[in-house]
This record gives structure tokens, C-alpha cells and sequence, in this order.
């Protein structure tokens, strides 16, 4: 306004100039001082006018902050704080916020104030990235581009975050059921528990266990019988209040009396049976482990009860295990078996070729050394059975309590109809305690039984670690490849160690060992792997067992639940490559509460890695066992002959061909 006064003045000054004859200079000089008089006091009343709007608005927001701290007096100061900016409605640009010093409320160049540099400072710091947007984006519009920073193209304002920050560590949740099991305590000797104090068990199984010598049971068999006879406290047909009983899992060492622990209520419960069907299925995984369950089964359902016990595991024919099974009487099928016991090729063999094996009727599905079971789960038996229980669908009428249908979710509606339950039941030494590995068994409601750890006399679990037998002693001897042989022969000539069960990792070392040992002489060696036939492997266990056989060298057919009682010492001639894998094979001795050794040979490369495994493992100690060689010394001169015999023997054109070969296998 005042530009085009000052140029209106100008024109009529023009005006005046062309019609009127040009003054004297010294009229002109007043004129110019009025104007700029004029113009001096225009700018005070407008700075005086500025000031009273920035008074009255402090003053507005004063009042308005007084009211809010009284209405909210509780109210964090730092959230008070955070409000300011929203009861100022006026604030503008060009205002300064009053409550802020100064210097923090000052504009930097790009219009940006302190407080908000800061904000942006410090959301780079952390190394958010945020959309720009509303008043932000605008920002960013007026925001001259700053040497060395990039704005970004597409509405997004990359503030950093690629400087390294440390990692924060994950911590494994188990399910609770996992986390919180029920405890079984791992020392046998001081907690034994007489046979007629197990509630719920019956009289006549009880005379059986005693007729067996068995006196007391195991803290195993003394927690899981009476829970799985509970859980069939109906009977045979319904669960409990007409629900699916809960799936059991159970984590127990080696040698701790886990069969019985199955094999004792199954047999209670399917004794009140009227008609024979197909009610319990034992799945394990090799042929000796099925022998053994089964001459178990046997041992108790024999005598006092009707119920047959049937083996499906490749040990006779097809046809034979078929003929065992069913047979037709009066044009109808009808069952041999009320427990069959199994390994998995030979079940799903029998489930596809319709071989007349019925598991419509199942109630118990027993799954022992399930980790391994778990592990051979792409063999997909599980699913098979679990669809050979459920064939019969709702076959039966809609509401009879045959019918059978698998539950797809566990819901109110799906739990009250009352059917037929299977329930499965879980045993290992080293049950796994993944999660996902477990969600493959579909277990309902599952139910963890595990063992204790108590070196310091607290009972607390192991965590993720393994549960040793209380008895064993491990040791380890640090040895050269070429003095192995010479160590097994100290140990049975010289220590006397006698029955040893020895590993190797292969078969092929099995068999070489046992051809030096016996041309070594003096010792009575036997090996047993996949080079034999079942038939032989049988023979060769038994005659373990009967003590005819001081050394067995063995690959890890024989590492898992084999049950051979009298075995002293367990060699692991070559170190185990797992921790599973040792803690099956240590087991093999100090069982049933009973004491053992377990000796492992380390070559220098491998010592560290192993006893790292073990400690990770949760051992109550190794110790190191040196073996001097003076003491080896008397047996070289043999030894070394032997050696050449056994070249000529295995046509192995050199000795160091033969000692190559082994170093490959038993390298780790
Ligand atoms: N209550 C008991 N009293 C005496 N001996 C028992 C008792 N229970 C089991 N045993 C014996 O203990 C030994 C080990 O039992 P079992 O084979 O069931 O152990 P396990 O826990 O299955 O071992 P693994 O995990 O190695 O398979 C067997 O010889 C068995 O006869």
C-alpha cells in the first residue's frame, strides 16, 4: 500500500512538474523528510501492533495450559509436554513458541526449527524410516537438498539404519506342556516302589511281576502305569467322561525300565476284552528291538490272559505274518491278534496289500524310540495307520460310540460326541524336544513325563540337554589310529573288561576288527551288523547274552534299545558322530539301576569337538584314561604279525592300504 501511495505521489508529482514550472532544490528538501516521517511511523504502529497479537496469544495459551494442568494434575509431564504443540491452534511459521528458550525456538535457513532437527536427529539415530506426509511432506518440499544427503524419489525419506546394531538373542518358548512335565526321577536304586503300593494295578498282574522277580517297579513304570491305566478307567470303548484321554510322551535314560512301563497297563487293560480285535500297536524301529518288545508282551499276557501277541517285522514271510494275523471262519474275518508289534516297512506292507490286518478297533498306539520313529516320518507310516484306524468312518450310525472319525480340530463339538478313543504313547531316551518335530505326531493334549537331573540334589531338568544312566562311568582314552586295535585287546587280555559291547562306525571296520581279533586269538569275538542275516544277528545276541561271546563289535544296529544284561563295558571303538547316537550306545550298560563303563577312543583331531558335545549334553563328568604304552608294548611283536596275516587274509595289497581305509571310515 504504501509502494503505490509512494507511486501515486510520484505520478502527481509528474503531473504537477510538466504543468507547473520545476521549483527551487531547497522547497524539495521538506517534502522528502515528511515522507520519510511518514513512512518511520507506519512501521513502529505495525511492529506495536505485532507485538500486542504475540502478548494476547501467550496469554491465551497461558490460561489454557493453567486449565489443563488442573483438570489432568496427574498427568506425565512429558506427555503435558507433548500436548503444547497442540493447544497453540495459531502457531504459525513465523510465531516463537513462548514456553521454549530462544535459541531452541530460532529457524534454521530451511524454515525448520531446533526442536524439530532434533526429533529428526534422533528418529535417524534409531534408524527409523518414515513416510513423509501432511506436515512433514511439506516440509521436506521447502527443505533445500543438503550436500551429501539424497532426498528420496518416491515419498519415502530413508533416515538410516544400516549402521551394525547388536542382535538381540532369542530365547526358545516351549509349550507348557514341554516346559512342565511331570518329573521322573533318574536315580533307580533310592526310589523304588513295591509293586502291590501302584495304584490301580491288578492282583493278578502284580503276582505276575513278582513271579518275574520284579519286587519293585522303576520310578518310570511307578509314574506312567498308573496314568495310562487312569486314562482307560471306562474301559476299552470310551475315554474318560466320554473324552479322548491324553496322549502320553515319555523321556526316561536308557536302562530305566521304559517296556514295562507300556507293556503292564496295556496288558491290564486289554485283559477285560471280550472279542479279539486288533486294540494295541507297538511300532519300533528294527527287527531285534520288536523281538525284544514282543517276547515282553508275551511274557505277561501269557498265562492268565487270552490275548495273542503277534510280531509283524520281516522275521518270517509275508504270507506267514499274514496267516498269523486273521483268519475267515464262517465267510467272515475274523482276528488272531490283540497286540501287534511291528517295525514300519513291514506294517504299511501289510496295511496296503490288505493282508487281512484290522486296526478299526485300536485304542493304544506305542511308538518307542519315537525320536527315531520321528526321524523315519517320511516313510509316512504314521499317516497310514492313522487312516487305517479311521477307515470305518461313521459306518457304525451317526451316534454309536463305534464310529470313528478323525477329529480335524479339537473343539466342544467335536469332543462331546462319545467315540471309540487312540491314544498314543511315546517313549525315548532322547525324546526330542522340538516342537515342530513333535506337531508331526498330531498328540492330542499330550501329557511329558521326563526324568530329572540333580547333580547339586535339586531336582531340576536338564535343559536341552540328555538324561545319563545314574551308574556309568565314562572315560576317555586319547589313542593313535594304529594302537586301537591293540587297546580293545588290553582291555579284555590284560584289564579283563570282559563282556565288551564295542562300535565302530561302519560295517566294514566291524568286520575287519573282527577278523584281526580272531587272528589275534586268546578272545571270543563276534560281529554283528548288516553283513549278517537276521537269523544270524539273533544267533549272535544270544550267545552275547549267555556269555559265550567276550568281545561283540557291533555298528549302531545294536545301539538302540537292545537289552543284553551283564554287559560291563561299552567301547566306542570309533567316536560317535552324535550326541544321540553315544547316549544310546553308552546304554547299553549300567541298566536297571546297575553300574557300567563306557571307554571312547579319541584321535587328537577329534578330542576337542567330542568333549565339547558331551559337556553341551549335560554329562556328570568324563574323565581321561591314559593308557601307558610300556603296557601295549607286550602284545606289538603279535600284533604286528597279525597285521600281516590279515593283509594276506583280506587280499589288502599292503598294510597301509588297510590302515588308510580304516582312518577314512572312522574320521569324523
Ligand atoms: N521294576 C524292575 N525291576 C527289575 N528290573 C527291571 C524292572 N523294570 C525293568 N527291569 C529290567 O531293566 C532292564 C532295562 O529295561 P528296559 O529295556 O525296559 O529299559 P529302557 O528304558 O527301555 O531302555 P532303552 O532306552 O535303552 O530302550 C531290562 O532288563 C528289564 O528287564
Amino acid at each position: 500500500a504504501l509502494l503505490a501511495k509512494l507511486q501515486q505521489k510520484a505520478k502527481e508529482k509528474l503531473k504537477q512538474s510538466r504543468t507547473k514550472p520545476k521549483e527551487p532544490k531547497e522547497q524539495k528538501e521538506p517534502k522528502k523528510q515528511k515522507e520519510q516521517k511518514e513512512q518511520k511511523e507506519q512501521k513502529e504502529q505495525k511492529e506495536q501492533k505485532e507485538q500486542k497479537k504475540q502478548k494476547e496469544q501467550k496469554e491465551l495459551r497461558d490460561v489454557k495450559k493453567k486449565r489443563k494442568a488442573d483438570k489432568s494434575g496427574s498427568e506425565e509431564p512429558q506427555r503435558h509436554k507433548k500436548r503444547k504443540s497442540e493447544d497453540v491452534p495459531s502457531f504459525d511459521s513465523d510465531s516463537v513458541e513462548p514456553d521454549e528458550p530462544v535459541e531452541e525456538a530460532k529457524k534454521d535457513k530451511t524454515g525448520a526449527s531446533e526442536k524439530q532437527k532434533k526429533k529428526k536427529k534422533n528418529e535417524v539415530q534409531s534408524g527409523v524410516c518414515v513416510q513423509s506426509h501432511g506436515e512433514t511432506e511439506t516440509e521436506n518440499a521447502t527443505l533445500k537438498p543438503t550436500p551429501g544427503k539424497t532426498s528420496a524419489p518416491t515419498g519415502f525419506t530413508i533416515l538410516g539404519g544400516f549402521e551394525n546394531k547388536p542382535v538381540q538373542k532369542v530365547h526358545r518358548v516351549l509349550p507348557q506342556w514341554l516346559a512342565q512335565p511331570d518329573v521322573i526321577h533318574r536315580d533307580i536304586k533310592s526310589n523304588l516302589f513295591p509293586v502291590s503300593d501302584i495304584p490301580g494295578l491288578s492282583a493278578p498282574l502284580v503276582k505276575k511281576l513278582q513271579n518275574n522277580g520284579i519286587q519293585h517297579l522303576f520310578p518310570v513304570q511307578a509314574e506312567v502305569i498308573p496314568a495310562i491305566l487312569e486314562s482307560a478307567q471306562q474301559g476299552l470303548l470310551i475315554g474318560r467322561g466320554g473324552y479322548k484321554p491324553r496322549d502320553i510322551c515319555v523321556s526316561a535314560p536308557t536302562g530305566s525300565g521304559k517296556t514295562l512301563a507300556f507293556v503292564i497297563p496295556v496288558i491290564q487293560v486289554l485283559t477285560e476284552r471280550v472279542v479279539c480285535e486288533v486294540r494295541a500297536l507297538a511300532v519300533l524301529p528294527t527287527k531285534e528291538l520288536a523281538q525284544q518288545v514282543c517276547k515282553v508282551f508275551r511274557s505277561y499276557a501269557e498265562g492268565g490272559t487270552s490275548l495273542n501277541v503277534v510280531m509283524l517285522a520281516g522275521h518270517k514271510s509275508f504270507a506267514a505274518e499274514q496267516a498269523s494275523l486273521s483268519e475267515l471262519r464262517g465267510g467272515t474275518r475274523r482276528s488272531l491278534a490283540d497286540i501287534v508289534v511291528a517295525t514300519p516297512g513291514r506294517l504299511v506292507d501289510h496295511i496296503n496289500r490288505d493282508s487281512g490286518l484290522s486296526l478299526e478297533h485300536l485304542r493304544f498306539l506305542i511308538i518307542d524310540e519315537a525320536d527315531r520313529m520321528i526321524d523315519s516320518m517320511h516313510q509316512s507310516w504314521l499317516s497310514q495307520v492313522v487312516k487305517a484306524v479311521y477307515r470305518s468312518g461313521g459306518g457304525a450310525g451317526a451316534v454309536s460310540i463305534f464310529r470313528r472319525i478323525e477329529p480335524a480340530y479339537v473343539t466342544a463339538a467335536s469332543l462331546s460326541p462319545p467315540q471309540m478313543p487312540l491314544q498314543k504313547l511315546l517313549f525315548s531316551a532322547t525324546l526330542t524336544q522340538n516342537p515342530e518335530k513333535l506337531q508331526q505326531l498330531g498328540l492330542h493334549q499330550p501329557r511329558l513325563f521326563s526324568s530329572i537331573h540333580s547333580h547339586s540334589g535339586t531336582p531340576t531338568r536338564t535343559q536341552g540337554g540328555y538324561d545319563f544312566p545314574q551308574g556309568l562311568t565314562e572315560y576317555y582314552v586319547p589313542c593313535t589310529l594304529s594302537k586301537k586295535p591293540l587297546l580293545i585287546l588290553h582291555f579284555l587280555l590284560r584289564l579283563k573288561l570282559s563282556p565288551i559291547l564295542c562300535f565302530t562306525n561302519s560295517r566294514e571296520t566291524a568286520h575287519r576288527l573282527y577278523l584281526l581279533v580272531q587272528l589275534f586269538g586268546g578272545v571270543q569275538a563276534a560281529e554283528f551288523s548288516s553283513r549278517l542275516s537276521p537269523a544270524e544277528r539273533k544267533k549272535t545276541l544270544k550267545e552275547f547274552e549267555q556269555g559265550k561271546i567276550q568281545l561283540m563289535i557291533s555298528t549302531d544296529a545294536a545301539a538302540r534299545g537292545i537289552d543284553v544284561a551283564g554287559i560291563k563295558c561299552v567301547v566306542n571303538y570309533d567316536a560317535p558322530q552324535y550326541i544321540r547316537t553315544y547316549i544310546h550306545r553308552i546304554g547299553r550298560t549300567a541298566r536297571a539301576g546297575k553300574t557300567g563303563m563306557a571307554f571312547t577312543f579319541l584321535l587328537g583331531v577329534q578330542e576337542k569337538n567330542f568333549l565339547q558335545m558331551v559337556e553341551e549334553a549335560g554329562t556328570p563328568g568324563i574323565q581321561k584314561q591314559i593308557v601307558k604304552p610300556q603296557n601295549l608294548k607286550v602284545m606289538e611283536a603279535r600284533y604286528e604279525q597279525t597285521l600281516q596275516e590279515l593283509a594276506n587274509a583280506i587280499k589288502v595289497p599292503s598294510l597301509n592300504t588297510f590302515i588308510e581305509s580304516t582312518q577314512r571310515e572312522s574320521s569324523l
